[in-house]
């Protein structure tokens, strides 16, 4: 049984995205740069200009308020050393995407290094490492979402994401079957680690997903918030919806 409640997180590409998912409430706020593939880190300057605001959100002196955990995409498995040392320490989660990577012993040996590189960056305690799995695994050439998210548990890895490499309207849901969700919410919770359901999720999706043996401890979005498409700009109104949606998941008392 989780006591926790489900996540949202909200993928925005710079400063004035940021201050609108805040303002709706979001409680993850995840930024990469749409335009350049499905984890493609923003300019470091808007990490900079995100973390300095963070400090001055109109909450950030209000002890009842909880702010919002920042999170980063720092680009592929090929990418992330150019990105990676100039995160900010005010970040809480980075990602990195899998593709390309197909063996398993080459994937742990860049996530230790990412997650030492994390820790040194930032003066220890750094950003969390979140595992990253690609719902079309052929397509990103890399490890099926199974053997990332086993291989994760076995790391103490606390939180894994599953996405769709390609963002071409084709959700995570088209590609693995609820069965196999079911199996990744398996291999999460026999390892404590929460899990996020990402790719081209709508929020009419929502409902299907929250059935005992698939339940995501969290839905990870930028599609469906945007007005049109997740190249335009976000939708107040559609976050609006999301924040509620999510926020009327789980009674906790009653999740298995
Ligand atoms: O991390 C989440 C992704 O940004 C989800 O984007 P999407 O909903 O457009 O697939």
């Amino acid at each position: 049984m989780s006591h926790l409640v489900t996540d949202l997180l909200v993928s925005v590409r710079d400063l004035r995205e940021y201050a609108i998912a805040v303002a709706a409430g979001v409680t993850i706020i995840d930024f990469k740069e749409p335009d350049h593939g499905p984890l493609a880190a923003v300019d470091a300057a808007i990490w900079q200009q995100s973390a300095s605001a963070a400090g001055r959100s109109p909450n950030a002196g209000d002890l009842s308020a909880k702010p919002p955990l920042m999170s980063a995409a720092l680009g592929e498995a090929v990418d992330y050393v150019d990105t990676i040392d100039l995160l900010p320490r005010q970040f809480h989660f980075a990602k990195i995407g899998p593709s390309g990577i197909v063996c398993p012993e080459e994937l742990k040996r860049i996530w230790l290094d990412a997650r030492q590189r994390l820790s040194q960056s930032t003066g220890g305690g750094g950003a969390e490492l979140v595992a990253v799995a690609y719902a079309d695994h052929d397509a990103a050439g890399c490890l099926p979402p199974e053997a990332i998210f086993q291989l994760a548990a076995d790391l103490g890895f606390h939180r894994c994401l599953i996405d769709t490499f390609h963002k071409d309207g084709a959700s995570t849901l088209d590609h693995v079957s609820r069965a196999r969700l079911g199996q990744l919410s398996k291999i999460s919770r026999r390892a404590s680690m929460r899990w996020m359901i990402a790719g081209s999720i709508r929020i009419e999706m929502v409902d299907s997903l929250e059935t005992p043996t698939i339940e995501p401890d969290g839905y990870a979005v930028r599609g469906d918030v945007c007005e049109a498409g997740r190249t335009a700009g976000l939708s107040p109104s559609r976050l609006a919806a999301w924040v509620e949606k999510v926020a009327s998941l789980r009674p906790v008392e009653t999740r298995q």
